[in-house]
């Protein structure tokens, strides 16, 4: 079997790509790598400039320069086709700015004039802002002022998170953007939404006789979520310090991840019903009612020193840029309900946290045990079926089931199939921002945030970001490498569950079937 992993073939029509930030962190080790993919793949035609944007100085060749750097670096294919890489090159010029000068803007009019015809451009702006939230404003209002606005081909805002801090700084920031551009021109990034595997969650869900019938409250016990990073906060202090697990991870990725998984089918796979779908799941979560109420279904922690083999790890308050006496979590767990008919009852485990043992994202998805059977030679339950979809850093599924132990008298033996997509295609999937620029470039939202989802994801993670202001008590500590604090094992044990292994750590006597060669 061969796979086309790349992405769909459609090409966008000709734009300019105005990259704000174009010296930082997010350009250098996701944008830059992302457009050279889609170029090498046919998927920009040459119908296309970037105008790399940022205060300070540099020439065209420095920019280029760092581009290579950065594809060499970062990206999955390198540049080492010097004929490909001149082609592409020539597409990219720099121009310093500062976002808070209309000046600049006028000039960036200017330019964009020029590489219209330069590279034949009907006129489309595309203007990714890889800036610091509060920067978002300033820059829609200058664009407007700049006459940036005015060509004759489309608009499209790409922004990054976090999209405010709180539901009256997200509906603050909204409306600003409002001012100058429409909700259909805005794309809100998730980066979460354009990896594969949660793109595949829908094709799991709905392209399967096995799973559509069963994926309801009759059969379904919990589902579990995990997304856990063996990183730090590194050098992200200044930044994490204010956030914090919940906004950092919670508010957006994670709930979008429990979004895919809940969802009703959409009348058709067309973005706004797919949306239209995601929103109903988040105007069902079951708000908490008080502190108490949150302190019982959500766990919190931060990570102290600790040992990951041989090495020994900070703790979260010994990092450059963080408040020593801190209380921002790096960890939290909860337990959600979605209040609608067919998840009544079914508790959905989540939990994300920096300095965990492993980076892995992973959706489990327990089904309801069968009832014990006096057919089998075992006295103890049966281990109940399981769904998991990995999504990162592997990427594919697995399902465990029972099945006779050969040689036994119906011993009933745990295995687990799997379909381990990554070593089938190996590290040529395409990165989550390459799907993500592409689906923009042609006007496709389906993969980001509409703003009611925004706004929902805030209010309810808002109850939880209250609570924890008004008392500090619970926060929890945990060593740096270790699972997170042991409260979050509670959560389940009350209704008689358990976090799952992840990352393909099954327990021992569990049979693998599986095209990974383990
Ligand atoms: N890095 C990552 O992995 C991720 C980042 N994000 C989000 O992406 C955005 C960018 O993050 P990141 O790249 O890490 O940030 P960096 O701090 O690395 O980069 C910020 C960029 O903004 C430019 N800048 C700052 N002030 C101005 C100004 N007044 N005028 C013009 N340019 C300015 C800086 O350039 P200069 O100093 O030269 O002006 C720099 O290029 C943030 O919203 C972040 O939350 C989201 C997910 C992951
Ligand atoms: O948005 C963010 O995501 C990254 C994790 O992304 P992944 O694709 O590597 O799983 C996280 O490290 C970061 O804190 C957060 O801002």
């Amino acid at each position: 079997m061969t796979y086309n992993t790349t992405v769909d073939s459609i090409s966008p029509e000709g734009a300019v790509y105005y990259l704000f930030g174009a010296t930082g962190d997010l350009a250098r080790r996701k944008l830059f790598p992302a457009l050279f993919s889609l170029y090498k793949e046919g998927k920009l035609s040459e119908n296309f400039a970037v105008v790399g944007l940022a205060r300070r100085p540099r020439t065209n060749e420095q920019f280029r320069s760092d581009l290579y750097d950065s594809i060499n670096e970062f990206c999955r294919y390198k540049a080492d086709d010097a004929e490909l890489w001149n082609r592409f090159s020539e597409h990219f010029v720099y121009m310093s700015l500062d976002i808070n000068n209309v000046d600049g803007f006028r000039e960036l009019n200017v330019l964009s004039t020029e590489l219209d015809h330069k590279f034949g451009i009907p006129g489309n702006r595309l203007f990714y802002l890889a800036l610091a939230p509060s920067l978002f404003g300033p820059v829609s209002f200058n664009l407007r002022d700049g006459g940036l606005l005015e060509s004759t081909g489309w608009n499209r805002l790409v922004i990054e998170k976090p999209f405010g801090y709180d539901l009256p700084s997200a509906q603050k920031l909204n409306e600003q953007l409002n001012q100058v551009f429409k909700e259909e021109e805005i794309f809100r990034i998730d980066h979460y939404l354009g990896k594969e595997m949660v793109q595949n969650i829908q094709v799991i869900r709905f392209a399967n006789a096995f799973f559509e019938p069963l994926w309801n409250n009759n059969h379904i016990a919990n589902v579990q979520i995990t997304l856990s990073e063996t990183v730090g906060v590194e050098e992200r202090g200044g930044y994490y310090d204010k956030s914090g697990a919940l906004r950092d991870m919670g508010q957006n990725h994670m709930l979008q991840m429990l979004t895919m998984i809940a969802m009703e089918p959409p009348s058709r796979l067309h973005g706004e019903d797919i949306r239209d779908e995601k929103v109903k799941v988040l105007r069902s979560l079951r708000g908490y009612t008080s502190g108490d109420d949150v302190r019982k279904h959500v766990v919190r922690g931060q990570y102290s020193e600790g040992q990951v083999g041989s090495k020994e790890l900070p703790g979260y308050r010994q990092e450059d840029s963080v408040d020593p006496e801190s209380s921002t979590e790096t960890y939290f767990a909860a337990k959600v309900f979605v209040d609608n008919f067919r998840w009544a009852g079914v508790p959905f485990y989540i939990r994300t946290g920096k300095r965990m043992p492993v980076k892995t994202t992973e959706v489990v998805v327990e089904f309801k045990s069968m009832p014990q059977n006096v057919l089998f030679a075992q006295k103890h339950d049966l281990a109940p079926n399981l769904l998991v979809i990995r999504v990162n850093p592997m990427e594919g599924i697995y399902i465990k089931i029972n099945a006779k132990k050969p040689g036994s008298d119906n011993a009933v033996q745990p295995v687990s199939m799997e379909f381990c997509q990554s070593c089938q295609i190996g590290i040529n999937t395409p990165e989550a921002y390459e799907r993500l620029i592409h689906d923009a470039a042609r006007g496709d939202s389906t993969y980001f945030t509409r703003w009611d989802e925004v706004s929902h994801a805030w209010e309810f993670v808002d109850r939880i970001a209250q609570a924890w202001r008004e008392e500090k008590s619970d926060l929890a500590f945990y060593p740096a490498g270790s699972w997170g604090p042991e409260a979050a094992g509670r959560l389940l044990d009350e209704e008689g569950f358990h976090w799952w292994p992840v990352n393909g750590q099954e327990e021992d006597n569990v049979i693998w079937i599986t095209n990974s060669g383990k």
